[in-house]
């Protein structure tokens, strides 16, 4: 019998812990598709800033999703997302569509579009999803699940270290009460909110180097394929 050893590794947990940092590396070192599920709620915010529709207005959001051609397309080993033919990579990561994400990823009927999507593109296995849902939602079958966190002051540290080396201005205590927020908001909405699957694996990266998290992740990878043969 042959047997499938592409699985699907699913990475959920708060903002900053390194989850696409790591998910990235790991999807790498195993030849595996890395899929950013933050980014597609994060292209639907942007466009419905462009378009003033409301963010609190699930029918308006709905419709205008319905519009939109969202892709997640690897490039010279980089992540870009597109909407709709045009490149939104960069305009997505802009602190207007952080503070805004978290209101639209609260309606039911776009959590169903976007989960449907995303098992679309885990169909195949050989995939590294990181998101909020993934391990609860999307993946419920993983074969791999990881819950991945550090301490709110660490990850405002890193997100602000990030800002400041790609030149733009950072209040790290504005930072941490955005972080603090939005991770409220995500773990209180109804639908599918942040929390650990009960069977994943639970990795506190406060004190970890990047390059110790993905060497930690991939022992677990190499457990499982023993235990898949
Ligand atoms: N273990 C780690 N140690 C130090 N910095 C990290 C670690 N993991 C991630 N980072 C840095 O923290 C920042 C946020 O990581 P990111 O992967 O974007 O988090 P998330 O996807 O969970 O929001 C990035 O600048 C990244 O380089
Ligand atoms: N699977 C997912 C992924 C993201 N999200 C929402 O999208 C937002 C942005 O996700 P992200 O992964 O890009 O955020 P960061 O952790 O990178 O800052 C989150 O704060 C959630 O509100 C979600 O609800 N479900």
């Amino acid at each position: 019998m042959t047997v499938n050893m592409n699985m699907n590794i699913a990475i959920d947990g708060p903002a900053g812990a390194g989850k696409s940092t790591v998910a990235k590396l790991v999807a790498d070192r195993l030849s595996y598709v890395y899929i950013d599920t933050g980014a597609m709620y994060r292209a639907l915010t942007y466009m419905a800033l462009q378009n003033e529709v409301s963010v609190d207005d699930g029918e308006a959001l709905k419709k205008l999703l319905s519009d939109l051609k969202i892709e997640l397309v690897n490039k010279n080993g980089k992540q870009l997302i597109y909407v709709n033919e045009k490149d939104v990579s960069e305009e997505i990561r802009h602190s207007e569509v952080t503070n805004k994400v978290s209101y639209v990823a609260k309606h039911s009927d776009i959590r169903k579009e976007m989960v449907y999507k995303q098992q679309q593109l885990a169909s195949g296995g050989g995939t590294v999803m990181d998101g909020r849902d993934i391990g609860t939602a999307v993946l419920p079958d993983a074969e791999l699940k990881l819950f991945l966190n550090a301490s709110v002051d660490e990850r405002a540290r890193r997100r602000h270290e990030e800002m400041i080396s790609k030149g733009f201005d950072s209040n790290i205590d504005v930072l941490k009460e955005e972080i603090r927020k939005r991770d409220q908001m995500d773990s209180e909405r109804e639908v599918a909110p942040l929390k650990k699957a009960d069977d994943a694996i639970e990795i506190d990266s406060t004190s970890m180097s990047i390059n110790e998290v993905v060497v930690l992740i991939l022992s677990f990878v190499e457990e499982r394929k023993g235990m898949m043969k």
